[in-house]
């Protein structure tokens, strides 16, 4: 057993402790508790917020160097911690040791990233329509920024909201996911440790009510979300009553084409990364699989044995290659919408069965179901977890359609040798991000992230896009 986090709140620059009445346990050993966590509500919030508002005149008008300084001193130090920070991460949400480093050298690189466009925040010089006048545009902070964070990317979803938000100026007050405040907890102390000054990054740990103070207060001026659509389309409600600014990742329900002409071999590891790792908790998983008639049965048999081969267990053995879901409700999800595939007409061909382990977690069994049609529940709901179907289609144009057909669009993903059908899929598919022989999860740092559809609201996250989100333009005249 290791030993228990006594989680604090991060308000002004100090961890205020209260009481502890929540927990976050081990999903792959229910009985470890990773943190007793506190219950924050509505007067953490008001503190957090004032911290935030007070802090913004100094760290907006600070030199951007200060800025890049500290965001590059934490990603060192987030990369120099990467074994115990990767640890901490797979015991609180599950994903694989392994998983669980890659996912906190992303969180350390992204922190480079933004270090780096701090420097970079630019504008432009335009002639005027008048004469003798001249025009300047410049971007600035915003103000407060709410950051609320999904627990199935615990460290690398916060820094990717956090770090450009701090890089141009703004502040910050962030709400970690229920299941995963440790990991969160701990990138803010390293940024803290990085030397960020007071009340520029702040902290409220708790349940829901947390997420929706930190929607209604006045005094937020922006709101970052990634999670699921019921909880995001109220952040969005919310912010559009007070005219914050908002952005929302939600949902994918994304499509894998594979074609006749592909390469079985690598459609099959491309279909069982996208589907299966990180227990298929990614926003950008394959759930359905559009597979041409002349390598659908090669390709159904194939992935099937790969999948049934996959070893689940604890995320901290170093055999794992899939670790449990992060709770009993993710577990329960999965289970459900197999039986829902059952009962639709899915055929199993791989999974579907309770797993008795060793130890007690929420372990799920990897699960392929095939025969399933683009119409079915199956194929339209976000299940969330190593769950994945197959569809059988004729031809490209087919498989196009039924990718196209539903009212998510993130990612979407395509295996073929045949140049002109990659390109036209490029073009065509209804997503905000297409993988040519690559899997539809496992994205870069530096280039914008986002949906299409009901996946995602507002401007992109990450890379240069962040800049627009979290800046300000003003455009200044000036006659001589
Ligand atoms: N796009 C993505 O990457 C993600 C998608 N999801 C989808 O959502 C499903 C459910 O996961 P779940 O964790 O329940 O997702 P939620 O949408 O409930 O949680 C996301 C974040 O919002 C917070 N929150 C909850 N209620 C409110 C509220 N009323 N106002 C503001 N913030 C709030 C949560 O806090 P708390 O955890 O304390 O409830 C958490 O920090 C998954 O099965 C999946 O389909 C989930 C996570 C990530
Ligand atoms: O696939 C990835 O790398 C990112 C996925 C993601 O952002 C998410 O699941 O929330």
């Amino acid at each position: 057993m290791t030993e228990t986090i006594e989680l604090n709140h991060w308000i002004n620059g100090e961890k205020v402790s209260a009481e502890r009445p929540g927990e976050s346990l081990n999903p792959s050993d229910t009985r470890e508790v990773v943190a007793r966590t506190p219950d924050g509500g509505e007067a953490e919030v008001n503190a957090a917020v004032a911290a935030a508002k007070a802090a913004f005149t100094g760290w907006s008008e600070a030199s951007p160097e200060l800025r890049s300084d500290v965001l590059d001193r934490a990603g060192t130090l987030v990369m120099e911690r990467r074994e115990a920070l990767g640890r901490l991460l797979s015991r609180e949400e599950g994903k694989t040791l392994a998983e669980g480093i890659g996912e906190t050298v992303r969180a350390g690189r992204v922190l480079k990233y933004f270090a780096g466009e701090a420097l970079r925040v630019h504008g432009q010089n335009l002639a005027s329509v008048r004469p003798d006048v001249e025009i300047q545009t410049y971007r600035q902070a915003v103000g407060v920024y709410g950051l609320i964070t999904p627990w199935n990317f615990p460290i690398a979803i916060p820094a990717w909201k956090a770090a450009p938000a701090l890089a141009f100026g703004n502040t910050v007050v962030m709400k970690p996911a229920g299941p995963t405040p440790a990991t969160a907890e701990a990138l803010v102390a390293i940024l803290h440790e990085a030397g960020l000054p007071k009340g520029v990054l702040n902290m409220v740990v708790g349940r829901g009510r947390v997420g929706q103070a930190i929607v209604d207060h006045p005094d937020v001026d922006g709101l970052s979300f990634t999670g699921s659509q019921g909880v995001g389309a109220g952040v969005a409600a919310g912010a559009v009553k007070r005219q914050a600014r908002v952005q929302l990742e939600m949902g994918g329900k994304n499509p894998l084409i594979v074609l006749d002409d592909a390469d079985l071999d690598r459609a099959v590891q491309i279909a069982l990364d996208g589907s299966f790792f990180a227990t298929g908790q990614r926003c950008t998983a394959s759930s359905r699989l559009i597979v041409q008639g002349g390598i659908h049965d090669r390709f159904v048999a194939a992935l099937a044995e790969r999948v049934a081969a996959l070893r689940v267990g604890d995320a901290l053995d170093p055999q794992t290659q899939m670790g449990p879901a992060v709770s009993e409700d993710q577990m329960e999800t999965s289970y459900r919408y197999i039986e829902v595939a059952r009962g639709e007409g899915g055929r199993v061909v791989t999974g579907g069965q309770r797993l008795q382990m060793e130890k007690p977690g929420w372990y799920v069994q990897p699960t392929l179901i095939a025969d399933t049609e683009a119409d079915m529940r199956i194929n339209n709901e976000e299940i969330f977890g190593p769950v994945a179907s197959t569809i059988r289609v004729k031809d490209y144009e087919e498989a196009l359609e039924i990718a196209n057909g539903v009212e998510f669009g993130l990612s979407a993903g395509i295996v073929t040798s045949s140049l002109k059908h990659a390109r036209d899929f490029q073009r065509r598919a209804k997503a905000g991000m297409t993988m040519v022989n690559l899997p539809t999860a496992g994205v870069d740092y530096h280039v914008p992230f986002g949906g299409s559809k009901s996946s995602s609201y507002g401007a992109r996250e990450q890379g240069f896009a962040a800049v627009e989100f979290f800046t300000q333009t003003k455009t200044s005249y000036s006659a001589g």
